[in-house]
């Protein structure tokens, strides 16, 4: 049987009478990837909120494994500008790490050349793995990541995803990632939730982008996209390089461009 860490069973949030998610069921197991796609405002932050426990939620059932570990990645942090610290402090805010751990996990992310840098030197990409080396050293059962590769550049993106599937492998943990960039964690992948306040649909992503709820939220060429993306994600062309907006149209429209081009 499977090891679920965490379920939720029936959630609900309500934030000033407004109904921000609704009877959200999901099971999260150890060695599982899913990822959480949706609109803008769908809901997806405040999801993983919820899962983290900063956010309450109105009615149904969270249940977790007992003296669950939960590594969090954010979608990005605000440092005072003012106040300098280095990657090696960053890492020693949130725990006792001695010079050894702390090496083997930035390695981890290959970002051990970055331990005496200023923090607020780094690009978006080596930011983000320093923050996911923060996850990782808390030595996980459960990964959250949230939008990990807004203001990364599409090598770096391609690179991450690869370190949070390692990780993946070597803790043997449960990951749960918000994402944009479908065309490249699809094939990672093994659930697919779509998310518009409740969970649409959801799936493997090949029944997913056939699913009629999907379609009709995101439009059917784009969903044929998805499908086809999963046989090309090392298939990376120049527009990807582009911002990609916090819009479900220009996210996915993008893919027949990347496709045809
Ligand atoms: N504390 C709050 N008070 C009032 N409204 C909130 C609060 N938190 C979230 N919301 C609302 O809930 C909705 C869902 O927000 P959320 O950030 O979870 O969406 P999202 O799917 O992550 O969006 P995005 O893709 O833009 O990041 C939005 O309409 C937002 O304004």
């Amino acid at each position: 049987m499977m090891t679920s860490l965490i379920s939720l069973n029936n959630v609900s949030v309500e934030i000033n009478q407004q109904k921000i998610l609704y009877d959200v069921s999901l099971s999260l197991h150890l060695n599982q990837i899913i990822t959480i796609l949706g609109p803008n405002g769908a809901g997806k932050s405040t999801l993983v909120k919820v899962i983290l426990g900063l956010v309450p939620y109105t009615s149904g059932i969270i249940t977790r494994t007992p003296n669950l570990t939960v590594g969090y990645v954010p979608q990005s942090i605000n440092l005072n500008s003012a106040l300098p610290i280095t990657v090696e402090r960053f890492m020693r805010l949130n725990r006792q790490l001695n010079n050894k751990d702390i090496l083997n996990i930035l390695s981890m992310v290959k970002a051990e050349y970055l331990i005496n840098k200023s923090m607020h030197q780094l690009s978006g990409g080596e930011l983000q793995r320093v923050l996911l080396a923060q996850a990782l050293a808390k030595r996980p059962q459960l990964l959250i990541l949230d939008e990990p590769t807004q203001g990364v550049d599409v090598n770096g993106q391609v690179l991450l995803y690869d370190l949070i599937v390692d990780a993946k492998k070597q803790f043997n943990c449960g990951v749960l990632m918000v994402s944009h960039d479908l065309h490249l964690v699809m094939a990672k992948t093994d659930e697919v939730i779509c998310l518009n306040h409740h969970v649409c649909c959801s799936g493997t992503p090949a029944n997913v982008s056939n699913a009629p709820e999907f379609i009709s939220l995101f439009g059917k060429h784009n969903a044929s996209q998805i499908a086809i993306y999963k046989h090309h994600h090392n298939h990376l062309h120049d527009c990807c390089k582009q911002p990609i907006e916090k819009n479900k149209q220009t996210i996915l429209s993008n893919y027949g461009e990347k496709i045809n081009d």
